[in-house]
């Protein structure tokens, strides 16, 4: 299977001043995990790394110190999720029939979510993990900061990567959200939005994505509750 993982943020909702993947997480970057666990991964065999290029010096110096034996490529990210994704298809092998795509900020997830998702993507052109949402959600008015309505949580899931797709339909999909001016959070929504179905692989509570200080602290203490050695 093909990956692709989008590591060309900036973290700013973490405050630090550089990309939050080079931070240490139980003195490890944090990308240096989601890339152990596509190393240990049966299905994954290519990984395409989504950075600028001005990370690239020390992304390579983590998949050195992996001894990673997959085939990595570097591709140059874009400004938005959005972009970086669609530079990372443009990145591809031509053979690529199908693609794995997994934010580089969920280093918490396991090979077995990996492979998982690569089964899943034998049987449909579209999937993403997710979880069941526990929290009971409010709809607000922007405006008033008033509740307008309270959607029913059982139709509610919280979207995770990896998300699988059918590579030419979802380069498809990606040129239509440019030619609509669709600004979208993941790829599952251009899917959606070209009316195409996504299915749902039971994803992973530890599959957290890395966003504020806050999660450091998540992440640290679920790895030492793994009881993974860095
Ligand atoms: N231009 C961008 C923006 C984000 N990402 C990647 O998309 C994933 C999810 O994005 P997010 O958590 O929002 O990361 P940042 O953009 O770094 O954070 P922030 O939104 O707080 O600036 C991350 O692995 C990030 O590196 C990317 O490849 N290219
Ligand atoms: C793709 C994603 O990780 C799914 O949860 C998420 O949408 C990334 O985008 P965000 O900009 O960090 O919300």
């Amino acid at each position: 299977m093909y990956l692709l993982i989008p590591a060309a943020g900036s973290g700013r909702r973490m405050g630090a001043s550089r990309n939050k993947l080079l931070l240490p997480l139980l003195e490890q970057p944090l990308l240096a995990w989601t890339l152990m666990a596509a190393k240990q991964s049966e299905s994954i065999h290519w990984i395409g790394i989504i950075g600028q290029p001005a990370d690239w010096p020390d992304f390579k110096e983590i998949v050195a110190d992996l001894g990673l034996t997959k085939l990595v490529h570097f591709i140059p990210g874009g400004a938005t999720r959005q972009e970086s994704v669609y530079q990372g298809l443009k990145g591809l092998p031509a053979i690529a029939e199908q693609v794995l795509i997994h934010d580089g900020a969920r280093c918490l997830i396991t090979p077995d979510l990996f492979d998982r998702c690569t089964t899943e993507l034998e049987t449909c052109d579209g999937l993403i993990a997710a979880v069941p949402v526990k929290d009971t959600i409010k709809v607000v008015h922007s405006d008033s900061q008033v509740v307008a309505s309270t959607p029913d949580r059982s139709k509610l899931w919280a979207a995770q990567t990896p998300q699988g797709f059918s590579v030419e339909k979802l380069r498809q999909c990606h040129d239509e959200g440019l030619r609509q001016g669709w600004e979208v959070t993941d790829d599952a929504a251009l899917f959606e939005q070209c009316g195409l179905p996504v299915k749902i692989v039971p994803g992973e509570e530890t599959n957290l994505k890395v966003t504020t200080p806050i999660d450091l602290t998540i992440a640290e203490f679920i790895l030492r509750q793994r009881g993974t050695e860095a």
